[in-house]
């Protein structure tokens, strides 16, 4: 089988070697000529043969947009494209309708694994028509692993349903992160404990915890065990925020991978607006002090211009401040 994949960053890198290593020809496309096998897509729809299938691997949003647009003018009926980047699932319905005006059939298919997907292998959620993902197949079972089979891949359902599975294992990819993380600062913060990175050490093997992550978690304390090298500031390239949109949008709580949302939010701020606020009201209501915002006063001062306007604390009927 020979196939052509678009996009060859970090994760598209990385497929074509597996792809390779297992037997698929691929012709690789990337506006970087450093990692690109040919120049142009046009080149690349010229090379394979019908029908074609071609696998997309760039940034979800106006970039897969522009791409399947592209396709659409230089493909013909019966080529495949198979959405493999991290998409939001009604982007997938709405780029299958446009291919298919011209005959071309489209299929998404979520894919995880990260930079380890090279030797590991990918779990892979599709979605689409079932004589589409059996055209895919052999690509499909040249990424996943080797000996997991049965349990790394699924046919998720009709056209988005791969991405939307995607989208949640990345939800819940939030919410496992945060409570690790919590847990890590609760135990670097307590003075009895004297061996963070052994505690998670010894959560590896046999726990109720043990995880992947964990085993990362680790990693990452071998390599930096301050994590001195790493700012505590989260981005976030969207699937968070598409679980929370749908979380909402179907009135079903997910208040565990929200929370991690708003973290990575919260870690941008340097100064938060909001709990200003709160530390400001504290201080009208109850005249409770407010940490000085000017640098090298001491925490707990209160700075003059509060003092001046600050209420006297207020007391209730029972004598208790509020
Ligand atoms: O899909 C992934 C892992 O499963 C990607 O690494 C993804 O980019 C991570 O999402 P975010 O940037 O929102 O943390």
């Amino acid at each position: 089988m020979h196939i052509g994949l678009i996009g060859l960053g970090k994760m598209g890198f990385n497929m074509r070697e597996r792809l390779r290593r297992n037997g698929i020809d691929v012709t690789g496309f990337d506006r970087n000529p450093v990692v690109s096998d040919v120049m142009s897509l046009t080149e690349l729809v010229a090379e394979l043969p019908s029908p074609r299938i071609l696998w997309l691997m760039v940034p979800a949003g106006e970039v897969t947009d522009a791409v399947v647009h592209e396709l659409s003018e230089v493909l013909s009926p019966g080529d495949l494209v198979i959405d493999g980047g991290n998409s939001r699932y009604d982007a997938d319905i709405r780029n299958a309708e446009k291919l298919a005006l011209t005959g071309v059939r489209f299929m998404d298919c979520g894919v995880s694994g990260g930079v380890w997907g090279r030797e590991n292998g990918y779990g892979l959620m599709a979605g689409g028509a079932s004589e589409d993902i059996a055209l895919a197949m052999p690509v499909l079972d040249a990424l996943r692993p080797a000996g997991e089979r049965a349990r790394s891949f699924v046919h998720a359902g009709a056209v988005g349903a791969g991405h939307y599975a995607k989208m949640i294992h990345n939800g819940i990819e939030y919410g496992l992160m945060q409570a690790y993380a919590e847990g890590y600062e609760l135990l670097s913060g307590k003075d009895i404990i004297t061996d963070v990175p052994g505690v998670m050490r010894a959560w590896q093997d046999g726990t109720v915890i043990r995880s992947w992550l964990l085993d990362l978690m680790v990693k990452a304390l071998d390599q930096d065990p301050e994590l001195s090298r790493v700012a505590g500031y989260v981005e976030d390239s969207g699937e968070g925020r598409w679980t929370v949109e749908e979380a909402v949008a179907n009135g079903i709580p997910a208040p565990v991978i929200t929370a991690a949302l708003y973290a990575r939010f919260m870690s941008r701020q340097e100064d938060s607006p909001a709990m200003k606020m709160v530390a400001a009201l504290r201080n009208q209501f109850g005249g409770h002090s407010v940490r000085a915002a000017d640098e090298g006063l001491p925490p707990g001062t209160t700075p003059a211009a509060t003092q001046e306007t600050a209420v006297p604390p207020a007391v209730d009927e029972t004598g208790s401040p509020e």
